[in-house]
């Protein structure tokens, strides 16, 4: 019997993500942030589903990741779990709620897997995050790193460019890897940086390495689902791959509607009581 209620479905864990990457098996992990795209990405069997805190650009058209709140975050990862039979569900803490104060990064963590059931939470950066790495662990919560492009920090960096291309850049993020795998972190992305690197990165350390934008030699790959579906329409950055082009049909499907409203051609009898 596990620990989770749902019969007949084997759940994803951090055992299961540990095993795959042992077996060489790629691990796949896309984002949802509502209980209907959740629904139908766990039952095509992704793996991971990251409730990411790009939901502050995808689903509430802020800039950057900065202004989502940890309310918001738990409101949408409550959301996802109550659609997830078998996904492994991590949440991005958001920006401000877990950096330089280990008790906060404790009570953010806690909050988010009381309030919204979810399987892990996300963190940017390494040595210097180590503290509430450690606490959030020492709490029982699993924790997957985030190094390399980390978009909590955009304004000190001022770009999304390519990140570590410099070789003092390329060691420390090597350094904060194998820092955050020593704490015990289950998991870790990186994001936006040479696929060398990343490769390397993948090699030297035990835990899973999820790439976005970080080439192919990792251990397995995410991508914002509403990118990958061709619903955002700006972004296309060259790590992105289009698998549907969600814009053309939803647009489609919006304009024949308005079209059959006008025409009173919606609704028929048939449609009618
Ligand atoms: N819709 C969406 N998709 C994402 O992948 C995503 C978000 N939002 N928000 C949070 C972060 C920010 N991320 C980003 C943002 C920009 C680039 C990027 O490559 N931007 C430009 C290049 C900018 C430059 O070179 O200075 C591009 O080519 O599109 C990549 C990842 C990834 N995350
Ligand atoms: C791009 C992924 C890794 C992320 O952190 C997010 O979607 O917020
Ligand atoms: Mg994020």
């Amino acid at each position: 019997m596990s620990v989770h209620s749902s019969a007949s479905v084997k759940r994803i864990t951090t055992h299961t993500l540990q095993e795959m990457k042992h077996r060489g098996e790629k691990i796949s992990m896309l984002t949802a942030y509502d209980y209907s795209m959740a629904k139908i990405v766990d039952a095509a069997g992704i793996d991971i589903i990251l409730v990411g805190d790009s939901a502050s650009n995808v689903m509430a058209g802020h800039e950057t990741t900065l202004p989502i709140t940890l309310d918001q975050m738990i409101y949408h990862a409550s959301a996802v779990v109550r659609a997830v039979r078998r996904s492994f569900v991590v949440v991005d803490i958001p920006f401000g709620n877990y950096q330089g104060n280990s008790t906060e990064a404790l009570r953010s963590a806690i909050r988010i897997m009381k309030e919204s059931g979810a399987h892990a939470v996300k963190v940017e950066g390494g040595a210097e995050i180590k503290e509430s790495v450690i606490r959030i662990l020492s709490a029982g919560v699993p924790v997957m790193g985030h190094l390399g492009l980390t978009p909590q920090s955009i304004y000190k960096f001022g770009t999304y460019t390519v990140r570590a291309k410099e070789e003092a850049e390329a060691n420390k993020l090597l350094e904060d890897a194998k820092v955050l795998e020593e704490c015990g972190c289950f998991a870790l992305v990186l994001e936006k940086i040479p696929a060398t690197l990343a490769k390397k990165v993948a090699e030297s350390i035990s835990i899973p390495v999820i790439g976005i934008g970080a080439g192919p030699q990792v251990d397995g790959q995410v991508l914002v689902m509403h990118d990958m579906l061709g619903i955002t329409q700006e972004f296309k950055p060259r790590f992105l791959r289009q698998y549907a082009d969600l814009q053309k049909i939803m647009m489609e499907a919006f304009k024949n509607y308005i079209s059959d409203v006008k025409s009173r051609d919606f609704p028929n009898q048939s449609e009618s009581y």
